[in-house]
């Protein structure tokens, strides 16, 4: 192995820290905590602990969390409800409703019920207009933990050629327009690409978000390229479930120059822009300076 793994762990724990400071001093000078408010439908596990997680983490933060946790049969009426309950409470900055969502509800409309300026997983059609014309938004976590590493790792991605694989509205498409924004030459490509390995070796950055284990290969990648791996998919290896990526990680390994694990990589990074993104939609709600380095 060549590459130098990129530590999204030791990442994710820096920009929490940055968080809990600015929200120490909001509430120092200005008597403000933010807040933030997660709605999980059902008992999905992966979610319930993703969940768990969120409100620790916005305690540790210092923010103020309020967890809402509702029957799987909700009805669509109660969800947006509660939604409405949310937008109107001042105590509550962020709302982030958990996906994937029962199938009996209809993710689009839930979402955009949110308050665009409370929409701190940046799905809603407001922020994704915004992000797609560069004007200021809030941006999906995932994407802009992997943008926020892709910095860290090379100062200016001006010129670069950048390929993500994979056009979900929740990562791929805003993958590329946050690449896009930072003057990188983007290609989304998908399933349906053709001849996906040669458009995967010319990439300086690629960013993995295809939702398929392993499927990007060693040899799909081009030598000292910077690979961002945002795939988590559980798989059965010698009677034990392990999480890999959409990556391979050790062929890919042997060729990148900088490359991400699965776990301990994009993964953590999502939580922590969600702390970022409810301070910054505090700081915005009040009229207060945004945090540096905390947003796209
Ligand atoms: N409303 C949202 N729903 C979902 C989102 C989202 O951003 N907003 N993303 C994913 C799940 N997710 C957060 O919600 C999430 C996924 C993974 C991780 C993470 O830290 N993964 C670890 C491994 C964890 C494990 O052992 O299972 C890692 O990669 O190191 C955090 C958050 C879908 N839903």
């Amino acid at each position: 192995m060549s590459a130098t793994i990129i530590d999204g762990k030791a990442f994710a724990a820096r920009i929490r820290q940055q968080v809990a400071d600015h929200v120490a001093r909001m509430k120092a000078d200005h008597g403000l905590t933010p807040g933030l408010a997660v709605v999980l439908v059902g008992e999905d596990p992966a979610s319930q602990v993703y969940v768990r997680s969120k409100g620790k983490q916005t305690v540790e933060c210092g923010m103020a969390s309020f967890e809402h946790k509702l029957e799987a049969d909700t009805s669509e009426a109660d969800l947006l409800a509660l939604i409405d309950r949310l937008n109107a409470d001042p105590a509550v900055h962020g709302i982030l409703v958990q996906l994937p969502l029962p199938g009996h509800l209809n993710s689009d409309l839930v979402i955009n019920r949110i308050d665009p300026a409370k929409d701190v997983d940046g799905f809603h059609i407001s922020n994704v207009g915004l992000l797609g014309t560069g004007q200021k938004a809030m941006v999906p976590c995932t994407p802009l933990g992997s943008l926020m590493m892709l910095r860290d790792h090379h100062g200016s991605l001006s010129g670069m050629n950048a390929v993500v694989v994979g056009r979900s509205n929740i990562v791929g498409k805003p993958m590329a327009q946050l690449l896009l924004g930072d003057s990188c030459t983007v290609t989304i490509a998908h399933s349906r690409t053709r001849d996906l390995p040669a458009v995967c070796r010319a990439a300086d950055i690629l960013v993995a978000a295809v939702g398929r284990p392993e499927m990007i290969q060693g040899d799909w990648v081009k030598p000292g390229a910077t690979v961002i791996d945002v795939g988590i998919n559980r798989v059965e290896r010698d009677g034990k479930s392990r999480l890999v990526g959409d990556v391979d990680f050790d062929s890919a390994a042997a060729v990148a120059g900088a490359i991400t694990p699965v776990p301990g990589g994009v993964g953590p990074m999502t939580i922590a822009c969600l702390l970022a993104n409810t301070l910054t939609a505090a700081c915005r709600t009040h009229g207060l300076p945004e945090p540096e380095g905390l947003t796209a």
